[in-house]
């Protein structure tokens, strides 16, 4: 464990200096496409206008023979496209694979510059995230990056599950988290097939109505992720860093899909990953506030003055906690206006709506 005095110090000499705070940039979906296949690389320029971060995935999902294509073809596209203020992410290889190594050195050496972050799969412990935070610093200062390149752990292993908290805090690199569903349920080995989502078979049902325990049970299907997501979201928030959903594998199922993203919204996520461009407008809508919920948030702000005391709106007391919340209300509802025209306007009209 290095010293509280030097967790701010760069790890190689010439390296960037570590950032202190963690930006909050709208990060309400993260696009996966695989940079090998030539159809979704097509639709970049186009996706960058569409979404808040575009991520070149190296890592599962792309076949073992199509690895120096995708690293390369990530490398071509950071290097033409003109991103705006889109975030460019990666997911590196995992730390065992043959590929890791040459994804790390050539990414940093040849478009550091244009990556804002290093997703790392199957991260374990805070040994894995000091790894490559040291590894990170020497490719930095060899390539002479001005600005240190941030890193996401992915949730997906039952060590890194147990071990989150110390991982949410191992560098001051540590950008988020996000839940990796598949991997950690075989690495739980839960007896499920599917990416990320619920299962019919986990419930819980009402007592029997006397002797008979066939009629009348309701029975209520259970969040699978539930206890996993809650916990990474407190690892997160107690390190100043971001929590996020991951992957919703059923396509087609677009409802289910909204529901487990508005879930994770209402505890703590900030944004979830797209793997599909269906997916997209269901996690902008989810992951912006309701322009309701930002119309009252601001009209107990405006009530609450300086935030201490109570008092009355619309029968609902008020108080200090209460206004905090709202500020994470209104304070997302900003930083996502200034992203978003459209979202600025409904927020603003349905503020007024609320004062009048
Ligand atoms: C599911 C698939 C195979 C269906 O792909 P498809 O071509 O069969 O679907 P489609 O509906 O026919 O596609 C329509 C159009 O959209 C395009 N398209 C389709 N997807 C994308 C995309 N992402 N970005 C940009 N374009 C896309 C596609 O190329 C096509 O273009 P066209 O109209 O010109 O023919 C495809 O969407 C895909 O490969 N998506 C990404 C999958 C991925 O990245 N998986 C890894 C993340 S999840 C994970 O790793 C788990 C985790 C965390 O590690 C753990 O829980 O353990
Ligand atoms: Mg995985």
């Amino acid at each position: 464990m290095r010293s509280p005095k030097d967790f701010f110090a760069p790890l190689a000499v010439g390296a960037p200096d570590p950032v202190r705070e963690i930006p909050a940039l709208p990060s309400r979906m993260i696009h996966f496409f695989d940079p090998s296949n030539e159809k979704m690389a097509a639709k970049v320029p186009d996706l960058a206008k569409k979404v808040d971060v575009l991520l070149g995935n190296l890592e599962d999902a792309v076949r073992a023979d199509r690895k120096e294509a995708a690293r390369n073809g990530l490398v071509s596209i950071a290097k033409s496209t003109d991103f705006g203020a889109t975030q460019l992410w990666t997911r590196i290889n995992s730390l065992d694979s043959p590929w890791v190594l040459d994804d790390l050195i050539t990414l940093v050496t040849e478009i550091g510059d244009k990556l804002d972050v290093i997703m790392v799969p199957k991260v374990e412990g805070a040994q894995d995230i000091h790894y490559v935070d040291r590894l990170l610093a020497q490719l930095e200062a060899r390539a002479g990056l001005r600005r240190p390149l941030l890193v996401h752990a992915i949730l997906e292993t039952a060590s890194g599950v147990a071990n989150v908290e110390e991982i949410a805090g191992a560098s001051p690199r540590m950008q988020g988290i996000s839940l990796g569903p598949a991997d950690l349920a075989a690495s739980r080995r839960m007896k499920t097939t599917r990416v990320g989502g619920g299962h019919p078979g986990y419930l819980v049902r009402t007592d029997p109505v006397g002797d008979d325990l066939e009629t009348g049970r309701t029975t209520y299907q259970q969040d699978l992720w539930h206890y996993t997501v809650a916990r990474m979201v407190d690892a997160c928030a107690m390190h100043g860093i971001l929590p996020y959903y991951g992957p919703f594998g059923d396509i087609r199922d677009v409802v289910a899909c909204e529901d487990q993203f508005r879930n994770a919204f209402l505890l703590g996520c900030v944004g979830t990953w797209t793997l599909h461009p269906v997916q997209i407008d269901i996690a902008r809508r989810v992951f912006s506030p309701d322009p309701k919920d930002v119309a009252w948030a601001r009209r107990v702000i405006a009530a609450m003055g300086d935030g201490t005391g109570a008092v009355m709106i619309d029968g609902k007391m008020q108080d200090d906690a209460s206004v905090k919340q709202c500020r994470v209300v209104a304070e997302l509802a900003d930083a996502l206006a200034t992203r978003d025209p459209e979202l600025a306007k409904a927020y603003d009209e349905a503020t007024k709506e609320a004062l009048a």
